[in-house]
């Protein structure tokens, strides 16, 4: 469900007259994604300033995706969050482009929420990962580090290792009713993470998108089509990036780590952008200090959320799993660590 407020007939009239991206033809709600409302909108096409990719040139019949911001998405990081898909796409990258009304403004207000509308990219996310789409999925990955490069402003991750104690601390009343022993477990976990994590200036950093799930992947014929959904994006250490990808593609429904998956997500990056020697050292500890934050995230939700509430809650315990494996990798107890590709 990710349809959280609705938008009136009126309001997205009045809305949609601020743009010169033609008459409205269609309008629906989508039912995936968890963070925000988003609904696709087709126009009969037209120019506007700013605008780009099908919206140019009065193309007949552009669709768009008009997104409301809500719940975990600061307002404040909004310009920075489209200023980076803008930069980005001007630079290559197939991801949203924000779409700018006659006055120059992407960044709006409907319904009372912050919004914005981006160009919509053609392609479909896969269902049932496989070892083929994991090389261009990092491949796309390194090819965005790349791009990102010439964009200067920094936006901390506010995800990152020093929130999660907080995040732990907030769930340790009701953290154990999902599974007896998971927060001394986190506990124990964090306490080796942390002090192990690379010290600041160590590795290069740069414009990560910090949630490459395959559900922000889209492709088409075999190939990356388009990469979605830059609301968590920040400026952090690019092989955490390739950590955070390495748990949603390389692992299958039970959790089981796929070395072949992860050699093949490995070779696409360095296909585009080689590892340095200290990013592919790391990368064990970065991998378990992404798995931990995704199940924290998902365990604060999880505890914290009121039943009925509009919010679509994703299993802390999917994360535990690779959190174990990586921790087992980091302490050089796994067999065979050379053939997982880092
Ligand atoms: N630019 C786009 N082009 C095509 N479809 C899109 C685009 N942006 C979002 N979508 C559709 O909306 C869904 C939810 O988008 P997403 O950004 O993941 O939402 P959320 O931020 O709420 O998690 C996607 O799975 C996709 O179907
Ligand atoms: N990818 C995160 C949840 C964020 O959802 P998204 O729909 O914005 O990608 C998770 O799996 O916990």
């Amino acid at each position: 469900m990710a349809v959280y407020t609705d938008v009136s007939d009126e309001a997205l009239r009045a809305f949609l007259s601020a743009y010169d991206i033609g008459a409205l033809t269609a309008f629906r709600g989508i039912a995936e994604g968890v963070e925000n409302s988003n609904f696709v909108l087709r126009t009969t096409g037209g120019t506007t300033g700013g605008a780009a990719g099908n919206a140019k040139g009065g193309v007949a019949g552009s669709d768009f995706i008009l997104t409301l911001y809500e719940r975990r998405v600061n307002p404040e990081d909004l310009p920075w969050f489209l200023g980076l898909m803008g930069y980005l796409s001007d630079h290559g990258l197939s991801c949203p482009r924000p779409v700018a009304a006659r006055d120059g403004a992407a960044l709006r207000v409907l319904a009372g929420r912050p919004a914005a509308i981006t160009t919509f990219l053609p392609g479909v996310w896969p269902r049932a990962v496989t070892e083929a789409h994991c090389g261009p999925v990092g491949a796309a990955l390194a090819r965005l580090h790349l791009a990102g490069q010439g964009y200067d402003a920094v936006r901390p991750n506010a995800l990152g290792p020093g929130s999660w104690p907080g995040l732990l601390d907030s769930c340790r009343r009701d953290g154990d009713s999902v599974q007896p022993g998971l927060v001394a477990e986190l506990d124990a976990a964090l306490a080796e993470i942390l002090p192990a994590w690379p010290a600041p200036g160590a590795l290069p950093r740069g414009q990560i998108h910090a949630d490459l799930f395959p559900d922000n992947v889209f492709f088409l014929d075999g190939a990356v089509s388009g990469i979605i959904d830059f609301y968590f994006a920040c400026t952090d250490i690019l092989a955490y990036d390739v950590a955070i990808c390495l748990n949603a593609w390389c692992f299958d429904a039970q959790g089981r780590f796929d070395a072949a998956r992860s050699r093949a997500l490995i070779a696409g990056y360095e296909s585009v952008r080689p590892l340095g020697e200290a990013e592919r050292a790391a990368l064990p500890v970065l991998a378990a200090g992404a798995a931990m934050r995704f199940l924290l995230t998902r365990l604060y939700d999880w505890v914290n959320t009121p039943a009925g509430a509009m919010v679509t809650r994703k299993d802390p315990l999917d994360y535990l799993p690779r959190l174990r494996f990586h921790r087992a990798a980091s302490a050089g107890a796994l067999p065979g660590a050379a053939d997982h590709g880092f």
